[in-house]
């Protein structure tokens, strides 16, 4: 039995075309039998961007509803989950008008401004019987999850230390002040932009852990570096304390300088874990076998599937959607809170306050 999941897309911006394009893609090429994608509606704030979005990202399919509101996608009988694909602080907003329509919700990272909006969310999908899930594509990719496999196998024992970065050049010079990664209005900065992928790196290598048994970290420190041009963050550098396990996760995000390789470095007590860059899509990793601080065996591991990678995300709503799950148990909402709780100690101790009447929830 094959179920087929009727997607209803918010908003025409890069990340749902790719998205889009993804969903279209035959599952079967990624070895999926189960779950097959409809596109049947997009919304933007004006009909001619959905019109031109389809046309340029589901090759014009006619059967698509093209609308120029996101409430008539909530409100279409056909549609059954939502995808988000707004500027960050537009999530909030999005998806609950999303819920209280009683569609289940995918929503894009990071999935929401501040952990209070994410908690009212939630309260609002549990009260909606809807399923409910942050569009966190790097978990459900296979590489990251061989990267765990190896850890909990013991043989590399026990993690140490965590680095993970995500920096790209935005040409922060060159770009209008009103693009979203300049925008304080708009949640703008390496935060929440690029913060979600180390932050997912330090949950599934540590958070996830079976020692540590999905306790929180104890302890958080945090440095932002401010742009004069908008005042959001340009870098920003955080660690992650894990007192259960004896680990420590050193993370940094950059939007103004090109990403380095290996993205994440895993320092275990017997090994040595490089993730390549980019750490939301990698496709390689290396590892080196140490015994007594020597390099004994390495390998390296490869992985290809054909699409933006997206689609795996997609996957996993369509299989919880069909079982009537309201969480995915591979990015649960418990996953989401500690990230957005994280990222709201870091802008307090950077000091970064978005301007009045952003935070819908505080
Ligand atoms: N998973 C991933 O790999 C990625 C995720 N993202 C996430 O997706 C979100 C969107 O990013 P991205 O696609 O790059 O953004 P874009 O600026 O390309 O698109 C955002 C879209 O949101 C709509 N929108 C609604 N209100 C506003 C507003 N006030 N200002 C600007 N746009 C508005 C517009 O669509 P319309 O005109 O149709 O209403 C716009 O095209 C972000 O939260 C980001 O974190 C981004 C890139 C990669
Ligand atoms: O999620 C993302 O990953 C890739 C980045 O270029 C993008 O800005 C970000 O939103």
């Amino acid at each position: 039995m094959t179920t087929t999941l009727r997607w209803g897309i918010i908003s025409t911006g890069r990340i749902s075309g790719v998205f889009v394009k993804d969903l279209l893609i035959d599952p079967k090429t990624r070895d999926t039998h189960d779950v097959v994608h409809k596109v049947v509606a997009v919304g933007s704030r004006k009909v001619e961007t959905a019109q031109e979005f389809v046309a340029a990202n589901a090759g014009g399919d006619a059967s698509i509803k093209v609308y120029g509101t996101y409430d008539e996608v909530y409100a279409d009988k056909d549609v059954d989950a939502i995808y988000i694909g707004t500027p960050h602080t537009y999530h909030y907003i999005n998806a609950l008008d999303a819920i209280r329509a009683k569609k289940h919700v995918l929503c894009e990272k990071p999935v929401t401004s501040n952990a209070a909006e994410l908690r009212a969310l939630l309260a609002a999908a549990k009260e909606n019987g809807v399923f409910f899930m942050e569009a966190m594509w790097t978990r459900f990719q296979a590489l990251p999850q061989a990267v765990m496999k190896l850890l909990e196998s013991g043989e590399l024992g026990a993690p140490v230390v965590v680095h993970a970065d995500l920096s790209g050049d935005f040409d922060i010079h060159n770009i209008p002040k009103t693009h979203r990664i300049l925008d304080p209005a708009l949640g703008g900065g390496a935060l929440l932009d690029l913060g979600p992928y180390p932050m997912v790196w330090a949950i599934m290598t540590l958070f996830e852990n079976p020692r540590n048994d999905f306790t929180a970290p104890s302890n958080i420190t945090a440095s932002m570096l401010k742009t004069p041009l908008t005042g959001v963050d340009a870098n920003t550098s955080f660690t992650l304390t894990f007192d259960k396990i004896q680990a420590q996760a050193v993370l940094s995000c950059s939007i103004n300088a090109t990403p380095v390789s290996p993205g994440v470095t895993i320092r275990c007590e017997k090994g040595v874990i490089r993730v390549a860059t980019p750490i939301y899509c990698s496709k390689s990793f290396k590892v080196e076998y140490l015994e007594k601080g020597k390099v004994v065996r390495e390998e390296e591991k490869k992985f290809d599937y054909v699409g933006f990678g997206l689609h795996f995300e997609a996957d996993e709503v369509a299989r919880c959607v069909r079982d009537g799950k309201s969480e995915s148990a591979l990015w649960s909402h418990d996953k989401s809170l500690l990230e957005m709780t994280v990222f709201d100690e870091v802008r307090k101790q950077g000091g970064y306050v978005f301007p009045k009447g952003v935070e819908q929830v505080v």
